[in-house]
């Protein structure tokens, strides 16, 4: 029998394999608000332009295609960890943040799993919230952790449970690893508010937890990349030694790029030396070095002043399409004359809304009215287009009613 014969056909990814059944649908109507993936006003893939511009230049740099070190294009992830700890962050200008480049977003959650594992003194599992993005499990669980939850999703208010959360953070072991979102949380689009993280920034210190900070959405949330990075900040001020995690899959639409980093808040620069010496020892035999193109066009990006600035407010114009979006849905479902409350439509931040609708009803959104989107009920907002928000908003209208 063959060597294979005992490997079991796996289920499809919950939210690549939305695109999958998407694609296999003809019908003219049909629409994808699967994936976490923007689209302009016309529902096509937008790269950007100061992309484009930055991506010129590298290209008429002519550079060579040597390896990069095994942590990255340094110009890339210095730039980038001014971006999220801001300029005039203690522990960049001490020097004691180890960082590399990493794979996007996965690849620098899967190197933080991995040195977690190997290297966190006090457990070996980690508490994500409940729900969270459907991958971190798998993530952290090849990586060696158990993955346990915290409370983060009310149901009833299709809000944050913060009650919940304090209550299950005091419940935890102390110094437990947290894994938090710093923006734009992924399914449910229900971020704390100031005071809020303010509060959860107190519990966590008050138990010695350690902040895993994934960051994918900086800037695409709010538009703003200084409101975004508000609760990493506030946690490095208030002296958590955290890890974050860098996506600019989104934020530069590098998506297929992969272009992310991995860093460490560390007590001092002895300490920065004695980390940044296991991130290579762990990263050399995983990939051994990160793909060098788009960290070349991150690194333009961050670094030229004038394509700086370009891009920032293309990100505030992608965020600004999606929060205009928002209320166009929701305008429409009171216009249909839906009697359901959908303020959770508007008040949700970043790609995506968190519908409060079943699995059943969403099965029926995708066989009635062609519209794909996760079993949890969350839809891609950036998905949701002036051509395609009424077909939208009626079937919703009709699937709820
Ligand atoms: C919270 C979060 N963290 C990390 C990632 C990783 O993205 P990367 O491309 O590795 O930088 C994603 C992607 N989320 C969208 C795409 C996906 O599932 O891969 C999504 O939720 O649809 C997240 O939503």
């Amino acid at each position: 029998i063959s060597v294979w014969s005992n490997v079991p056909a796996g289920p499809p990814d919950p939210i690549l394999g939305i695109t999958e059944a998407f694609k296999k649908d003809s019908s003219p109507q049909k629409i994808n608000l699967g994936v976490g993936a923007y689209r302009d006003a016309d529902g096509k893939p937008y790269v950007l332009p100061s992309v484009l511009a930055a991506e010129d230049k590298v290209i008429s740099e002519r550079n060579d295609k040597e390896y990069l070190p095994i942590t990255g294009l340094g110009t890339f992830t210095q730039a980038a960890a001014v971006l999220a700890y801001g300029t005039d962050s203690k522990p960049l200008s001490e020097g004691r943040v180890a960082i590399t480049q990493s794979l996007s977003g996965t690849g620098a959650l899967r190197i933080a799993g991995a040195f977690l594992a190997r290297h966190y003194p006090h457990a070996k599992e980690i508490y994500v919230p409940s729900p969270t993005w459907g991958n971190h499990i798998p993530i952290f669980r090849d990586s060696g952790l158990e993955v346990k939850t915290y409370s983060y999703y009310d149901k009833k208010t299709v809000g944050l449970d913060f009650e919940g959360l304090k209550k299950d953070l005091k419940a935890m072991p102390d110094k437990s690893i947290v894994l938090l979102h710093a923006c734009a949380h992924n399914p449910t689009g229900i971020d704390p508010t100031e005071a809020q993280w303010r509060e959860i920034s107190d519990v966590i210190k008050s138990k010695g937890h350690f902040p895993l900070i994934d960051n994918a959405y900086l800037g695409f949330a709010s538009g703003s990349v200084d409101k975004d990075a508000f609760a990493l900040r506030h946690f490095v001020e208030e002296g958590h030694q955290l890890i974050l995690c860098q996506s600019f899959a989104k934020n530069m639409g590098l998506y297929g790029e992969r272009v992310g980093t991995f860093s460490v808040v560390c007590a001092d620069k002895e300490e920065k030396a004695r980390v940044d010496s296991q991130i290579k020892i762990l990263v050399r035999p995983m990939y051994s070095n990160p793909p060098v193109h788009g960290a070349r066009v991150a690194s333009t990006l961050l670094t030229d002043k004038k394509l700086n600035a370009q891009w920032l407010a293309e990100v505030k114009g992608m965020a600004d399409r999606i929060i205009d979006m928002r209320s166009t849905l929701f305008d429409l479902l009171h216009e249909l004359g839906s009697k359901k409350k959908w303020d959770h439509i508007k008040n949700q931040i970043g790609m995506f809304a968190y519908l409060g609708i079943s699995p059943e009803q969403v099965d029926q959104l995708a066989r009635e009215h062609h519209i794909y989107l996760t079993r949890d009920g969350r839809i891609s907002v950036a998905g949701v287009t002036k051509h395609n928000v009424r077909h939208l908003a009626e079937s919703l209208h009709k699937v709820t009613a």
